[in-house]
């Protein structure tokens, strides 16, 4: 069977609500044609985990779209669903208690929710790879790293030892690994923190994928190695027009990567647009208070807000808005039921119902809505 031409997700829209502009809104080849099918159209995925009586809502009907060579950036607090959704998008949702309750993942026009086991295996590593936080969690231990390389590209490609090897050699020095052909005989721990990152870069690009996905792949190095990591995968995509979701908690890795950026919170897409709008002139408060959490050069006096309180648990969701009870400009209409992504001005799509003006500050201290008189958090983690 045919999936391209049979399945569900082939009647994709080609460009998603929050499929819009490129970096600061300038136009790219994809907004000039949007007949094709961008490389991934996550619609409505819910992503849940079922413990005892208790339904996690992991992914609470997200909808993502990345077209080639795009960057979007997945932003939100620890919890708030971007590693479900990134599991979830490569088959990887440990079932039980995991399961996928709803919604389609298109790749390329494909319907990968109903997709076998044999092809999800066959795009993971190829079609789509990934990169994570912790390089050690993806590289054995035991293996060299050009041994690793080498069984990389022969899972998906069938080249002899000898052209594997030259490849995985080739992969090291475009990431710029020194000294490749010496490396390519170092195990995992005899590299650094920064090597072994570019390692598992090469890694995922050792079958030319169309899709990374990149999970925080910069939060364990130090901030020199975490700028050079982000110029080298920020080029790579450029050369090799590859789509990238880039999860991370950090506004400050977004602005150097991504072209557009979804701001998640309890398991929603809360916000998104172009990543110069949503950095400058976010409509959402959740997205204004994670920014002003992000230290600014030059200014050293400058007080660095935490967004005060907890996100709710996502088996205890409220009605109405998830950020309701942390929110500096609550009202009592945002607790009364679901609040739609629409769009709020330019390219910028939000899921409130009070957004800010574009460039609006937060008036008053945020603690004051937040907490309660004495400074504790009104909602606190209860599960
Ligand atoms: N294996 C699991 N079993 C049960 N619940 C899970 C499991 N994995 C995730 N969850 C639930 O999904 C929610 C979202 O988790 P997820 O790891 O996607 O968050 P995240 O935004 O990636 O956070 P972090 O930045 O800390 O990685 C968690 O709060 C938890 O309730």
């Amino acid at each position: 069977m045919d999936r391209t031409e049979t399945s569900a997700a082939a009647d994709l829209p080609p460009c998603g609500g929050d499929a819009r502009q490129g970096r600061g809104g300038s136009s790219r080849s994809d907004k000039d044609d949007q007949s094709v099918h961008p490389t991934l159209a996550v619609r409505g995925l819910e992503t849940q985990f079922h413990i005892g009586q208790s339904v996690y809502r992991a992914s609470n009907g997200v909808d993502l779209t990345i077209r080639p060579g795009e960057c979007l950036g997945l932003v939100g607090e620890s919890g708030s669903g971007k590693s479900v959704t990134a599991m979830s998008i490569m088959g990887l949702v440990p079932s039980p208690p995991g399961v996928i309750a709803g919604g389609r993942i298109g790749f390329k026009g494909e319907d990968l929710t109903d997709a076998s086991n044999a092809r999800i295996r066959q795009l993971r590593g190829g079609a789509v790879s990934h990169v994570f936080q912790d390089p050690l969690a993806t590289l054995h231990p035991l293996f060299s790293v050009g041994d690793q390389i080498v069984e990389a590209i022969r899972a998906h490609q069938s080249l002899s030892t000898r052209e594997a090897d030259a490849k995985a050699r080739d992969l090291l020095d475009l990431v710029r690994v020194p000294n490749a052909a010496q490396r390519m005989k170092a195990l995992p721990h005899e590299l650094s923190g920064g090597l072994r990152q570019r390692v598992s870069i090469a890694m995922a690009l050792a079958n030319d994928p169309e899709l990374i996905i990149a999970d925080e792949p910069t939060t364990a190095l130090d901030v020199t190695v975490q700028a050079e990591v982000l110029r080298l995968l920020d080029g790579l995509r450029r050369d090799r027009n590859t789509a990238v979701l880039f999860i991370t908690h950090d506004f400050g890795v977004v602005s150097e990567i991504a072209d557009r950026v979804a701001v998640m919170y309890a398991g929603r897409i809360v916000e998104t647009g172009p990543t110069a709008e949503i950095l400058t002139r976010p409509a959402h408060p959740y997205t204004r208070m994670l920014i002003d959490c992000v230290p600014v050069m030059g200014e050293p006096g400058r007080r660095l807000d935490a967004v005060p309180g907890r996100p709710p648990a996502v088996n205890r969701l409220p009605a109405g808005c998830a950020f309701a009870d942390r929110c500096p400009r609550v009202e009592s209409d945002c607790r009364r039921g679901e609040i739609p992504l629409e769009e709020k001005r330019g390219n910028l799509e939000a899921r409130c119902l009070h957004p800010l003006e574009a460039g609006e500050a937060l008036s008053g201290d945020v603690r004051t809505a937040a907490t309660t008189s004495d400074g504790t958090p009104r909602h606190g983690r209860s599960a």
